[in-house]
């Protein structure tokens, strides 16, 4: 037996590891996926609770919102379309928009560019593995951070600022994954500026359905550092027995995500889960929790998960909006003023949930329940 601290859900535990090889330079069980997938049986690593696992057939209602008369600024066409975000948000976060102005070949030569750095020889990929703290960079199945409950899944993840067309993605590609992926890193260059500019019309929206200035989270996320992740579920044998995502609620503000059409995305209403239907030319957008707290809870961070596939591989990409790292989040003073509530949240920065959710809590259905009071301990004079 061998002995290693791993992060494991809410507190680092001292974990046992039964001596399986090979394992990294931190003791961590490594898996490769491209052998693993030919397994019969499912390490027990990747086994999730009974509760976890419960099958859904049923389809989630969510609003299909055509944003092509929002952005062209038709009036009609706009309070149609907050309407539905209202009642959407509201309720449970999700929804899906079309006409949304990305095209569909940057999105399919998304997907190609993605493909070529998951089908990379393991020892390649483990030469852009995430480092320790960090979110940039390779992971499989998080198995250098966790040791149970993993998820049956490969990603890729890397930052995106967005300030005076800054080459920061090409910049990456080059120096993590070499010269060859140049062009992968323009693809994803142009495909991180469309999903800002999208992010910032949702947000013009999103301020309209809530009653406030319709620029103040336009101008909020402007200069915002978001997060692009790629994710790659292998098809698995034992696909009943493990989640490709496990069941968390997005941390990050809002999130913009393109499945392709194996579909495995489900979220959780009303204690039954929903399958959210792929559909080629729509973005699947849903509230994350720092949203919430930016609209004192008005809008709804809700939980999901990623099922994975007895036959087929699935990918999706993730573009998840954050604001940048020391803004401080708290609902707008005009918001708070038509509402007369009280302040649900205390205020924080996403640089302090950001390192919770890296470095001493795995983002699960509690993230900010279980952040705020490791926030006031450690800085007891935070705001409410
Ligand atoms: C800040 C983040 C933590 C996660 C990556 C980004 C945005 C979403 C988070 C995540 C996807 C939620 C589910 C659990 C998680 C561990 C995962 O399965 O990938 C989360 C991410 C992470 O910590 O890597
Ligand atoms: O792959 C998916 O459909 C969901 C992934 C997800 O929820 C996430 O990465 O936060
Ligand atoms: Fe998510």
């Amino acid at each position: 037996m061998s002995l290693s601290v791993l992060m494991d859900s809410s507190s680092p535990t001292i974990l046992l590891h039964p001596s399986i090889e090979p394992r990294d330079e931190t003791g961590s069980v490594l898996f490769d996926p491209s052998k693993l997938q030919k397994q019969s049986s499912l390490p027990s690593e990747f086994i999730w609770p009974c509760g976890d696992l419960v099958h859904t057939q049923e389809e989630l209602n969510e609003p299909l919102i055509d944003l092509g008369g929002f952005i062209k600024g038709d009036e009609e066409a706009t309070a149609h379309a907050v309407d539905l975000v209202k009642t959407a948000c509201s309720k449970h976060g999700f929804f899906q928009v079309t006409n949304h102005g990305v095209d569909s070949n940057l999105i399919q030569a998304a997907y190609q560019e993605i493909d070529a750095v998951f089908k990379l020889p393991l020892n390649k990929k483990l030469g852009f593995q995430r480092k320790p703290g960090g979110f940039s960079g390779y992971s499989a199945a998080h198995a250098d951070r966790f040791s149970a409950k993993l998820p049956w899944k490969e990603t890729f993840s890397f930052g995106y600022q967005g300030l005076n067309s800054d080459p920061s993605v090409v910049h990456y590609f080059s120096s993590a994954l070499g010269e060859d992926f140049e062009h992968t890193g323009r693809i994803f260059q142009k495909y991180c500026e469309k999903m800002r500019e999208l992010s910032l019309v949702i947000f013009e929206l999103l301020a309209i359905s809530l009653g406030i200035d319709r620029l103040h989270y336009r101008k909020f996320f402007e200069d915002g550092n978001s997060i692009m992740r790629c994710n790659y579920y292998p098809p698995c044998n034992n696909s009943g027995l493990t989640l490709g995502t496990g069941p968390h609620s997005d941390p990050t503000s809002l999130t913009i995500l393109h499945q392709d059409q194996v579909g495995g995305l489900e979220v959780f209403i009303n204690n039954k889960w929903y399958a959210v239907r792929p559909r080629q030319d729509a973005f699947v957008i849903n509230i994350g929790d720092t949203f919430m707290a930016l609209c004192n809870g008005r809008y709804k961070s809700c939980l999901h998960r990623a099922v994975v596939n007895k036959e087929r591989e699935r990918r999706s990409l993730v573009y998840f909006v954050c604001p940048k790292e020391d803004k401080i989040v708290r609902p707008p003073q005009d918001l708070m003023c038509r509402s007369g509530g009280p302040r649900v949240y205390p205020d924080f920065t996403w640089s302090d949930l950001l390192d919770f959710t890296q470095n001493h809590y795995r983002a699960d259905v509690a993230t900010l329940q279980s952040f705020f009071p490791w926030l006031l301990s450690s800085n007891p004079t935070s705001n409410f």
